[in-house]
Parts: C-alpha cells; structure tokens; sequence
C-alpha cells in the first residue's frame, strides 16, 4: 500500500451526534453508516456504546450490518466501558476498540482529579485490556494539544508498548492555529522512539474555525489518519469537515502528494443525507457542499465561467456528486423519464420505493410547472429515507386570518385505519399540531422549527424541520409539500413516527429482557 496514503476517520455518528439538538435513532445511524461505507471512508465511528441502549443497539448494528470500514465504538479508559465497546462491537467484519482519557493538567486536575502518573497507568491499563478482546485499538489522548508534551510523548510511547495500532492527538478544545499544531506532531513524530509503530491521527475542533487547516497542517507533519464529520458537525463550532479535507487534498495533490480511498462521487449525497437526518441545515456559503459552493452570481464571473469554467471553477461539481441534467421533469413525465433522472441523481430505488416517489412525483407536477433536481431529491428523502411510519397524514384542513380562531382538522392514517378530529391553537400550524398529538395519543413539544424553501418562486417547496421532544427525548422531523402549514403537519408527524418506533423498540426490548430473567 502506498505510504502517501492518509485514512480518513468519521465521526459523524459519534462526536458529529453531539452536536446540541442532534439525535439519530438506531436507523438513522445505520443509513447514515451505510452511506459512509458507499463513500468509502476508512473507520467510522458508529457512537459511545457505554452512553445509552440506543446507542449501544446502534453501534451493534452497524458492527453486523456495514462492511467495508472499520467499525470503531468509543470507550473511556474503563474496564466497563470496553466491556460495552466489545460486547457492540464483536459482530463487525473489522472492528476497534477506540479507548481515551484527557492528558491536559487543566483536565486532570479538574475533571479527572488524578495525577498524572494515574493518568498514565490507567491509559496502559485501558489499552491491554482492550487488546485482550480486540487487535485494533485506538487511544486518544484527549486535549492532547493542551497537553504537557514531555508528559504526552511518555504517555503516547507508552500506550503504543501496551498494544496501540492508532494513536489519535484531539485538539479538543480547537485551540491550536495551524503553524503551532504542525510543530506539534513534528515534535511527537521526532520525539517519540516507537511512533512508527502506530497510526498517527489527529481529531481538530472548529472552534477557532481552524480545524481543517490544522488537519492538513498535521498532515504535512505526519500524521496518517485524520478524524472529522460530515459537514463539520459535532460538539460546540464542530469537528473538522471531512468533504473540505478530502477535497483540499485532491485538489491540492499536487502539494500534499497524498491520496484517499474515497468515491468522490458520494460526498454530496452524503451531505445531504447527513443534513437531512440531523436536521442541521448545511449553511448556503459553506464550501464544498453549500448550495452556493459552485453558483456563480456576478456578471463579470458569469461571462468568465461560460467561457471557461476553470475561470472561476477549482473544482468540478460533478466530481463530488452535484450533476446538472438535461431532462426536465414536469407533469407530462412519465415512469420512465423518472426513474432514469433517480439514476442519474444516484439514487438506487426497489420497486416498491419507486412507485412510492413516482406517486409523489405526480401530485407534485399537478402543483408545480417544472419540477426541479431539488425538489425530486426533497420528496426522496421524504419517501424513501423515512423510517417505517405508522402515522401518516391522510388529509388536512385549515381556516385561519386576522378576525378568525386557527381551526384544523386532520386525518391521519395509522397502520391504514384513518382517524380524523378538529381543534384550534396560535395558528394553523399550532391548531394542526394539537389534533396531531390528540389523534395518535403522542404528547409532543416543539422545540425547534425551521422552514427552507427548496427551489425558488411561488411554486416552491417548503421543507420544515421541526425538533419535537417527546417523553423527555427530542426527535428531528421533517417534510416538505408546496404548502408550508402541510409540510408542516408532514416534519411534525415525521418526528412522532420516530418516537413512536423507539416506544415500540423500547417496550419489545423490555418485554424480551423481562422474558430472559
Ligand atoms: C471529548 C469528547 O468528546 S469525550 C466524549 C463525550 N461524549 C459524551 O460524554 C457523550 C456520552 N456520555 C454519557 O452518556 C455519560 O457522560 C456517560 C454514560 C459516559 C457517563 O455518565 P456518568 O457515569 O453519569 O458520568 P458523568 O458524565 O456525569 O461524568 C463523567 C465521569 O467519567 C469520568 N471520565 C471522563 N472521561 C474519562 C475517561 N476518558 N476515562 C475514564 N473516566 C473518565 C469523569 O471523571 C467522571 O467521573 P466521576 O463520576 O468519577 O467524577
Ligand atoms: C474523544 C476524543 C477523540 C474527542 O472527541 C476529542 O478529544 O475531541
Ligand atoms: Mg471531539
């Protein structure tokens, strides 16, 4: 394998699901996890075993049912917690163990209240054991770049005696500016007598908006793995954006001579996947992936692109997946003009899901003059990336103005039996939600709404995220439709089916425990 080699680590479903508000249900994960494998990135991080059922059940699930990456679950410096990351882990093709504890004084002293000289054994201690159950075993240093570096390059030499085959430097706190950070990794990549003995990683933090600067600089320094999310996602200003690392690096290959074993192709569907499960909205400026990222608005750049797009063009977008098709979709559009415009988008559909879309499709076209790349990808994910739903919007009715109390009456479907009532609230959106909650016996609490427009005109498609909590858990829901006040109604439902498939989880997984006692 050649050495310019850099693997790429994802974190997505671990550190990216901490970001405030975020929360994927075992499903989600495990779509997300899929998508990742079809990217094509080297280890992804599938969660924190020890932090929940949930996320020890999603975690187990990916182990069994993704192949291709390694699958890494998260572990404190704890025989219980690695006796949880195992215990999710053992079903995967490839799996590691990923222990840490902090390193930093500030840490030590505070959080952890140990000495370093504790710090230092219960880190060993953590790797063999680990190694005990697994080959592959990862150890983060976490605040490493706040660290000691005579007490950090001792703990790094250290770890890798015990059996480390990676070893991951955060910058937790993303604290470091890039000359700084490079120097660091110098130094352990100097200092260190058996660092070629491991895979050197570095985790960036975003808080100084640095964290894909200080990945590349690290890379210049040495190390070989770099961890990061998907569309920066993660705890506080988030973690290093992989999509910008990836492509700063094929752009720049020249520079770094470094390569990565991903499929382009994949990194806006990505993206988009990761945006629409977490309901993190990717903002419109953000490279690579932001819907501006290849628009080209000034006349001057305009004349320029048309031209010749390298004018102003670094990148191609169909390179990372963005394609721009000749086959415009309206109501006249039949089946097959549909399904071959999926195709071109990447989308692989069953039978089934496509008769589902194509129905969509259609009342859609009823509404809308053209129907856009945009708008068919919207009532995808709305379609297609749902979880299995039991409630379903059958119809909706609303009255609201300036002299009138909002009224709306609903029919929704559950499990195929339509149940319908009527109730007022704030507004139509309010009064639809009350009879929402009243119909399928859910109370939920929004948290959190945001309305987009999908394309542009009167035409267009809202889509609503909302977040809902719903027995002290919040769930992202989303839905789209012309109708903002449905598409509404569509994100509000969306949320109580995922709270309704975590009851239904929780109570079999209860009941199943109950039965093995
Ligand atoms: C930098 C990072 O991103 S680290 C990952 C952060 N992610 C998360 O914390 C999300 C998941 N976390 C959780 O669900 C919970 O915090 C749990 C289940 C892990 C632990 O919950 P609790 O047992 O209630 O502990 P709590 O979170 O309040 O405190 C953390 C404890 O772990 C200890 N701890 C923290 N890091 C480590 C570590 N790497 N190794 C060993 N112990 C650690 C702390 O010192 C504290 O111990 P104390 O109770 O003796 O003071
Ligand atoms: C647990 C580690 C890898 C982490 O997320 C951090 O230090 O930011
Ligand atoms: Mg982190």
């Amino acid at each position: 394998m050649s050495n310019n080699r850099i693997y790429i680590f994802d974190t997505t479903l671990r550190d990216g699901e901490q970001s405030p508000g975020v929360s994927l249900n075992v499903q989600e994960k495990l779509e997300i996890a899929q998508q990742l494998a079809r990217l094509g990135v080297d280890v992804i991080e599938a969660g924190f075993p020890i932090a929940s059922p949930g996320d020890f059940q999603a975690v187990k699930t990916i182990a069994e049912r993704v192949k291709g990456p390694v699958i890494a679950g998260l572990c404190r410096a704890t025989r219980e917690d690695i006796d949880a990351g195992w215990e999710a882990l053992k079903g995967a093709e490839s799996p590691r163990i990923h222990t840490f504890i902090a390193t930093s004084d500030i840490h030590l002293k505070y959080k952890l209240q140990r000495s370093r000289e504790e710090v230092l054994e219960q880190a060993v201690a953590a790797v063999k054991y680990a190694k005990q159950f697994c080959s592959d075993v990862e150890f983060s240093a976490e605040d490493a770049s706040r660290s000691d570096l005579d007490y950090l390059c001792t703990v790094v030499e250290k770890v890798i005696d015990a059996g480390a085959t990676v070893v991951n430097l955060p910058d937790t706190v993303g604290y470091a500016i890039p000359d700084e950070f490079g120097r660091f990794i110098k130094a352990i990549m100097e200092r260190v007598p058996n660092i070629h003995r491991a895979r050197l990683s570095v985790h960036c933090h975003n808080d100084l908006g640095l964290a894909v600067a200080n990945s590349l600089a690290a890379i210049l320094n040495g190390a070989t793995q770099i961890e990061g999310a998907i569309n920066g996602i993660g705890e506080r200003a988030g973690n290093a954006s992989l999509e910008e690392i990836i492509m700063a690096l094929y752009t720049k290959k020249a520079f770094y001579q470094k390569e990565v074993a991903v499929n382009y192709q994949e990194i806006y569907r990505t993206s988009r996947l990761v945006s629409s499960l977490t309901g993190m909205v990717v903002q419109p400026n953000k490279a690579i992936v932001g819907k501006n990222a290849f628009a080209h608005e000034a006349g001057i750049h305009q004349d320029g692109v048309l031209k010749e797009r390298t004018t102003y063009e670094i990148m191609k977008p169909e390179l990372i997946g963005i394609y721009k098709s000749n086959l415009v979709l309206g109501k006249h559009s039949g089946r097959h003009a549909f399904s071959e415009k999926l195709k071109e988008m990447g989308f692989e559909l069953s039978g089934e899901e496509l008769d589902k879309a194509f129905r969509r499709f259609k009342e859609l076209a009823d509404k809308k003059k053209e129907v856009t790349d945009d708008d068919i990808e919207a009532l995808i994910k709305d379609e297609v990336w749902a979880i299995p739903e039991r409630f379903r919007l059958n119809y909706l009715y609303f009255a609201s103005g300036t002299r009138l109390i909002p009224t709306a009456t609903v029919g929704v479907a559950i499990e195929g039996v339509v149940f319908e009532d009527a109730g007022t609230g704030d507004g139509p959106v309010d009064a639809a939600f009350h009879v929402v909650d009243k119909i399928t016996g859910l109370q939920g609490e929004l948290l959190e709404y945001k309305l987009n427009a999908v394309t542009g005109g009167k035409d267009a498609l809202g889509e609503v995220i909302v977040r809902v909590r719903v027995n002290g858990r919040t769930y992202v829901g989303r839905g789209v439709s012309t109708d903002i006040v449905e598409a509404s109604v569509r994100a509000y439902i969306n949320a109580l089916n995922k709270a309704d498939f975590d009851r239904i989880r929780n109570n079999n997984n209860s009941s199943s425990d109950q039965r093995g006692q």
